[in-house]
């Protein structure tokens, strides 16, 4: 194994700054936690399918997806899972320094293993626990692992051979004993949405000397539609722009939004950056 003290990261041309103000939403990483057979992966896809529709860019890391590929030499020994939880939280953190919302429906079974997601994620993490009851899990039984887990053929079973330790902290606490999969999933917008608009990592926040403004804002500075879906729509209908057009000036602009691009081009003002994006975007006909 290289020395750690030999790593040298390098300088990332695109920061994650630049990916969250393209996206218009700050990336973050949300655990969803709970016993086998909770309704972590069904609430994942479920959420993930709702985000995509909003525009946002979003994935799932499932523990059965990963244990087949990235973690297959992992068993459910507590190093193992110690192990599991340590690279699905390395994976996490480089998606979501790629401004992605992530996904996790992971059984994390105790405190000490989401501390771990907790404290490689910092700021980036949410804690969302499953809370269906050990008798409504093993009532259903999707995947008739808590039969086996009682006729002995999977000892070491998270909730029969194995602890879970309810999470304390967690952000949201979903009754997925209780609820149906879409007043779940509804609930889980309503609590992650306006954390996703309400500002970006904190780790880049903008500075007197490089305000951000993201493309949303420009889009409403500009008096157009600033959702994700509506702006992709915008770039799609408007590109590719001639080379030899200035953006200021092309068709499509009102007198006001020319005017006010004009400025912010030539005065190298605050919204520079963001101009220049949308700029290359109509250029190559780039959605975000
Ligand atoms: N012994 C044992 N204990 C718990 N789970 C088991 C076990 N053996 C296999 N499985 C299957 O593995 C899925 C859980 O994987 P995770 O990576 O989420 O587990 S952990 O976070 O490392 O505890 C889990 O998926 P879910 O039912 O979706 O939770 C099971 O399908
Ligand atoms: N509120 C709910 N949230 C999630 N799943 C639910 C809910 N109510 C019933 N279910 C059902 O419970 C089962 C949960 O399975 P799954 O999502 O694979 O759980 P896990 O990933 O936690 O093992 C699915 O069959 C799902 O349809």
């Amino acid at each position: 194994m290289p020395s750690l003290n030999n790593l040298v990261a390098p300088t990332a041309s695109i920061t994650r700054r630049h990916r969250e103000a393209r996206n218009g939403h700050r990336g973050v990483a949300i655990l969803l936690t709970g016993l086998p057979a909770s309704g972590k992966s069904t609430l994942a896809q479920g959420l993930q399918a709702a985000l995509f529709e909003q525009g946002r860019q979003t994935l799932v890391l499932d523990g059965d997806t990963l244990r087949g590929g990235l973690n297959r030499d992992l068993g459910f020994s507590d190093k193992d899972r110690l192990e599991n939880i340590r690279r699905a939280s390395e994976l996490a953190a480089l998606l979501v320094d790629n401004g992605q919302i992530v996904i996790l429906a992971m059984i994390a079974p105790l405190t000490d293993l989401r501390a771990v997601f907790a404290e490689r994620l910092g700021d980036d993490y949410r804690e969302v626990w499953c809370s269906a009851s050990l008798a409504v899990c093993e009532s259903r039984d999707p995947k008739g692992h808590y039969a086996r887990a009682r006729n002995g053929e999977l000892p070491g079973f998270t909730g029969i051979g194995s602890p879970y330790e309810p999470p304390p902290l967690a952000s949201l606490v979903l009754d997925t004993g209780v609820l149906s999969v879409q007043q779940g999933v509804e609930r889980l917008l309503a609590w992650l949405v306006p954390e996703l608009d309400s500002g970006y990592s904190s780790s880049q926040e903008p500075t007197m000397e490089s305000p951000v403004h993201s493309l949303p804002s420009l889009f409403k500075q500009l008096g157009l539609p600033d959702d994700p879906v509506s702006i992709n729509q915008f770039v799609t209908a408007h590109s590719p722009l001639k080379p030899d057009l200035k953006l200021a000036e092309a068709f499509f602009w009102t007198d006001s939004q020319k005017a006010f691009l004009r400025e912010e081009i030539l005065d190298d003002a605050d919204w520079t950056e963001v101009v220049d994006e949308l700029n290359l975007m109509l250029r190559d006909g780039r959605g975000v």
